[in-house]
C-alpha cells in the first residue's frame, strides 16, 4: 500500500516512520509513506498556501491551487481529515487496509477550500468530536490505525483479541512477577489451561464491553459460549 500525505508540516511525520511497526512495515515494502509538502506545490515568491476568507470572519484558509497541483493524477482514496468528517473506527480501518493507494489532506488552519473537498476528496474523517490545532494528528492516527491491519504487517494472532476486532472491550493483561505489592494475578491464568483461560477472557471482554460500552452490544450476534458467559454476569451481578 501507498498512503500519501499532503501537509503544511512535513517535519511533523519524521518520528512516525521512525518507530516501532510503522517503521518495520516501511523496511519490509509492506507500505511506502509518501509526505508531501503542500507548499512545493505553490506559486509566487512567497509560496502562500493560505489566504484570509471570503465572507469575512477569522483566521485563514488554505488555498485551493497548491492542493489541487499537489492532488494531480491518480492518488488513491483520498482522504480529509476534518472534525465535519465519518467517525473513524476498527471497521472504517479495515476497510481503508484493503486500498492500493491512499492520499490523506491534513488540513490546517480554519481548513481547505470547499472546492478541493467537493472535487477530489473521497472521504472527510474525524477522530471525534474535539478540536485540533491541525490535520497532522489524525492523518498519523489514520495511518497508524490502517498500516497495521495490512496483512503481514503484525501476527494475525495479536490483533484478532484487538479490542474492537471481535467488537468488544479487549481482557486485562497481566505479566510478571506473579505477585507485586500483594496485588495477584487471577489463578486461571497461571493454571495452563487453556480453554478455560480462553473463556475467562472472553467473559472479561463482555463484563467490560456491558459495563463501559454497553452501546457495542447493540445488534451484535453472540455466539452459545457467549450467551452462556453473558447469562453468568448478570447472574452474578444480580447478587
Ligand atoms: N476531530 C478531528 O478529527 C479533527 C481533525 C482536524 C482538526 N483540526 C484541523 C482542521 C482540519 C479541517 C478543518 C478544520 C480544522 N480545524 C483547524 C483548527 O480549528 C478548528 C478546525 N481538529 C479535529
Amino acid at each position: 500500500m501507498k498512503i500519501n500525505i499532503l501537509t503544511l508540516f512535513p517535519e511533523f511525520f519524521n518520528s512516525f516512520k521512525e518507530h516501532s511497526i510503522i517503521k518495520r512495515a516501511v523496511e519490509r515494502e509492506q507500505v511506502e509513506i509518501n509526505i508531501v509538502n503542500i507548499r512545493d506545490f505553490a506559486e509566487g515568491k512567497h509560496k502562500q498556501c493560505d489566504d484570509i476568507p471570503f465572507g469575512g470572519g477569522a483566521g485563514m484558509v488554505m488555498k485551493p491551487e497548491p492542493l489541487l497541483k499537489a492532488l494531480e493524477g491518480n492518488k488513491g482514496k483520498v482522504i480529509y481529515t476534518s472534525p465535519q468528517g465519518v467517525k473513524l473506527n476498527q471497521v472504517l480501518a479495515c476497510e481503508l487496509s484493503t486500498e492500493k493507494e491512499i492520499t490523506i489532506i491534513a488540513g490546517h488552519y480554519e481548513g481547505i477550500d470547499e472546492r478541493v473537498i467537493d472535487s477530489k476528496v473521497d472521504l472527510e474523517i474525524s477522530l471525534g468530536d474535539f478540536v485540533l490545532t491541525g490535520g497532522e494528528l489524525p492523518a498519523m492516527v489514520i495511518s497508524d490505525a490502517i498500516i497495521r491491519l495490512i496483512p503481514g504487517v503484525i501476527k494475525k494472532e495479536s490483533y484478532e483479541n484487538d479490542s474492537f476486532y471481535n467488537g468488544l472491550l479487549d481482557y486485562p493483561h497481566y505479566t510478571r512477577p506473579a505477585e507485586y505489592e500483594g496485588l495477584k494475578v487471577p489463578e486461571v491464568l497461571m493454571s495452563g489451561h487453556h480453554k478455560n483461560i480462553d473463556e475467562w477472557r472472553l467473559k472479561q471482554s463482555l463484563e467490560r464491553t456491558l459495563k463501559r460500552r454497553p452501546e457495542l452490544l447493540k445488534g451484535r450476534e453472540f455466539s452459545k459460549l457467549e450467551k452462556k458467559l453473558l447469562k453468568e454476569i448478570k447472574e452474578e451481578q444480580e447478587i
